[in-house]
C-alpha cells in the first residue's frame, strides 16, 4: 500500500474505533505496512479527529522518513509484531472499557475464551468449541522492554490475532486493515461478553 492510502485509511478507521469508544482521549494508535515501510499515528493527537499531518513515515528498519511530529509512543510494539508476523499488515491499539478492566480483572497471563459463536469471527477459528488464547502482558511504560516481552512470549507461543497490555488496552493484528478491523471488533464483542459473565455469575 502506498503512503497516502494508508494514512486515508487509518483516518477512517481511527472514526469508526472511535464512535465505538474504544479510544477516548488520545488514547490508542495505528500503523499499517507499506510499500517503503511503515506509516504509524503521530503521539498525542485524538485518533478519532486524524488528519493527513498526524502520521509518521518510518522505512522498513523504523527510522522517520516523514512526517512532523513524534512517532506514536508505543511504535516500538508495532515494529516488533510486524517483525515477529511477516504477513502483518495492520496493527490496531484502543483503549476501551472492556479490555482494560477485564485484563486486569483476570490474574493470569492468558485470557482463555471458549464457547461464544463469535470466536470465528477470528482468521483461523471455525468453532465456538475452538478455545481462544489471548496473552496479557503486565504494562510497562518501558516500551522496548515490553515488545521484547512479547517477542520472547512469541518464541513458543505466536502471537496470532493480538495481545492485552494489563489495565491499557488491545493490540490487533491482520494480514489487511479489514481484517484488523474485523479481529478489533471481534475481539472487543468477546472481552465485553466475558464481563458480563463474569458480572453475572458473580450474582449467583
Ligand atoms: C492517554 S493515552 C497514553 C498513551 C497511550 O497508551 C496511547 O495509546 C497513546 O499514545 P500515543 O503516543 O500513540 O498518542
Ligand atoms: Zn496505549
Amino acid at each position: 500500500m502506498q503512503n497516502h492510502a494508508a494514512k486515508s485509511a487509518l483516518i477512517e478507521t481511527g472514526h469508526w474505533i472511535s464512535q465505538r469508544g474504544w479510544v477516548p482521549a488520545t488514547g490508542g494508535n495505528f500503523s499499517i505496512r507499506t510499500d517503503s515501510g511503515f506509516v504509524v499515528t503521530a503521539s498525542g493527537y485524538h485518533k478519532g479527529y486524524l488528519e493527513p499531518g498526524h502520521f509518521l513515515e518510518l522505512c522498513a528498519d523504523g527510522q522517520i522518513t516523514a512526517g512532523n511530529g513524534i512517532p506514536s509512543a508505543e511504535t516500538a510494539l508495532h515494529l516488533m509484531l510486524y517483525q515477529l508476523s511477516p504477513n502483518t499488515e495492520c496493527v490496531l491499539h484502543t483503549h476501551s472499557v472492556a479490555a482494560t478492566t477485564l485484563s486486569r480483572f483476570i490474574g493470569d497471563d492468558t485470557l482463555r475464551i471458549e464457547g461464544y459463536e463469535m470466536q470465528k469471527s477470528l482468521r483461523g477459528i471455525d468453532s465456538h468449541l475452538t478455545p481462544l488464547h489471548i496473552a496479557i502482558f503486565d504494562n510497562d511504560q518501558d516500551i522496548e522492554r515490553l515488545a521484547l516481552r512479547v517477542a520472547d512470549h512469541h518464541t513458543t507461543t505466536p502471537v496470532v490475532h493480538g495481545v492485552l497490555i494489563r489495565g491499557h488496552g488491545l493490540y490487533a493484528m491482520g494480514h489487511s486493515v479489514a481484517e484488523t478491523r474485523r479481529h478489533i471488533e471481534g475481539l472487543e464483542f468477546l472481552f465485553t461478553c466475558e464481563l458480563e459473565r463474569i458480572k453475572l455469575e458473580g450474582t449467583r
